[in-house]
C-alpha cells in the first residue's frame, strides 16, 4: 500500500474519478487533499469522499508528497506559476494529467529542475478500470516513478511510453476513448427504441452487450477481427449490419475522428504551451 499523501489541484471530473478510485482501492481519504475554486465542489468532496479540502492551492502543495495537476489545460499556466516557488522549495513530485501541455512548458512555468510525470488517464478510473499512459522527465528518479505509477495503477492499467509525443495519440485513443464507446451506446440505444424496445430494456441490453464484448476481448487470445467473425454468421443478421457500417466508411470515420483528437492535442500544446 502506498502511504504517500496525494494532493489534487482541481477537483473536477477526472480528479473525482481518480480520487474515488484511489479510495475504492484502499487509500485512506485522510491521505488525499483537494483544492478547487468552487466552494460547492469542495463541500461535495468532503461530504461524499471524506477527503481533506482547501480553497488554497498552496496549502495542498504544503500538505502533500505528490501534487496532481487536474485543472483544465487553459488554466494550467496560471496555476503552475502560482505554486511554483513552493513546489521548488519542497522538491515535490508533480503529476500532470492535462491534455496537450508538454513537460517542457510545465517545467518552464514551475522553474528549476522539477520532477514532472505527465500522464493521460481516463474516467473509468472511477470504477478501477482506468487506462493511463505515463511519461517522466529527466528529473524524476526511480522512487518517484514508482510513486506516480502506484497512484495510477491503483485505479487500473498504467503503462509508460518512451516518447512524450506518444501521449497525443494516447489522449486520442484512451483519454477521450470512453466518450466514443458512450456515443456508440447512445446510438444503439436510440436505434433499439426506434425499433420498438422500451427505454429500460434498450439501455440494459446495450450496456450488457458492451460489457460482454469488452470482457471477451480482454479475456480471449483472439483478435477483435476474429471475435467479430465469430458473431457473424454467413448470410445472417450481423453480416448485414457490418456491411452497412463498412459501406458508410466506419473504419475510415473512426481513424479520422482519432486523428482529429490527436491533432487537437498537438494544437493545444502549441496554443497553450510555453514552447
Ligand atoms: N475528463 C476526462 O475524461 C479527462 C480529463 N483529463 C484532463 O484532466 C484535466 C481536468 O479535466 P476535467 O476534470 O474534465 O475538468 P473539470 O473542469 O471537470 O475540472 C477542473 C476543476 O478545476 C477547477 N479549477 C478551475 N480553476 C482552478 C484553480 N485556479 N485552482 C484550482 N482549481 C481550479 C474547476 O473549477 P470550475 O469548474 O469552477 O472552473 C474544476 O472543478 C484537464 O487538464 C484534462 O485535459 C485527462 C484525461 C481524461
Ligand atoms: O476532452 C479532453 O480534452 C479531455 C482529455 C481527454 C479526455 N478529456
Amino acid at each position: 500500500m502506498n502511504t504517500r499523501t496525494i494532493g489534487f489541484i482541481g477537483g473536477g471530473n477526472m480528479a473525482t474519478s481518480l480520487i474515488s478510485g484511489l479510495i475504492a482501492s484502499g487509500h485512506s481519504p485522510q491521505q488525499i487533499w483537494v483544492s478547487d475554486t468552487s466552494a460547492d465542489a469542495l463541500q461535495a468532496h468532503r461530504d461524499r469522499l471524506n477527503v481533506n479540502v482547501s480553497p488554497d492551492n498552496a496549502k495542498i502543495v504544503q500538505e502533500v508528497d505528490v501534487v496532481v495537476l487536474a485543472v483544465k489545460p487553459q488554466i494550467l499556466r496560471e496555476v503552475a506559476l502560482e505554486i511554483a516557488p513552493l513546489i521548488r522549495q519542497k522538491k515535490s513530485l508533480v503529476v500532470s494529467i492535462a491534455a496537450g501541455i508538454s513537460q517542457t512548458s510545465l517545467a518552464l512555468w514551475l522553474g528549476g529542475d522539477v520532477a514532472i510525470v505527465r500522464c493521460m488517464p481516463n474516467t473509468p478510473a472511477l470504477v478501477l478500470t482506468g487506462a493511463t499512459a505515463l511519461h517522466a522527465n529527466a528529473n524524476v528518479d526511480e522512487e518517484q516513478k514508482d510513486q506516480a505509477e502506484n497512484i495510477l495503477r491503483a485505479v487500473g492499467l498504467a503503462l509508460w511510453v518512451d516518447d512524450e509525443s506518444q501521449l497525443d495519440a494516447v489522449t486520442a485513443v484512451s483519454g477521450s476513448g470512453p466518450a466514443y464507446f458512450f456515443l456508440m451506446m447512445e446510438a444503439m440505444e436510440k436505434a433499439a427504441i426506434e425499433m420498438g424496445l422500451n427505454e429500460h430494456t434498450a439501455r440494459l441490453l446495450v450496456q450488457q452487450t458492451a460489457l460482454g464484448a469488452a470482457k471477451i476481448a480482454l479475456e480471449s487470445s483472439e483478435s477483435p477481427t476474429q471475435l467479430r467473425e465469430r458473431v457473424t454468421s454467413p448470410g445472417g443478421t450481423t453480416q448485414k449490419a457490418i456491411e452497412t457500417f463498412q459501406q458508410h466508411g466506419f473504419s475510415e470515420l473512426v481513424a479520422k475522428a482519432l486523428l482529429a483528437a490527436k491533432d487537437r492535442s498537438v494544437e493545444m500544446s502549441k496554443q497553450l504551451g510555453a514552447n
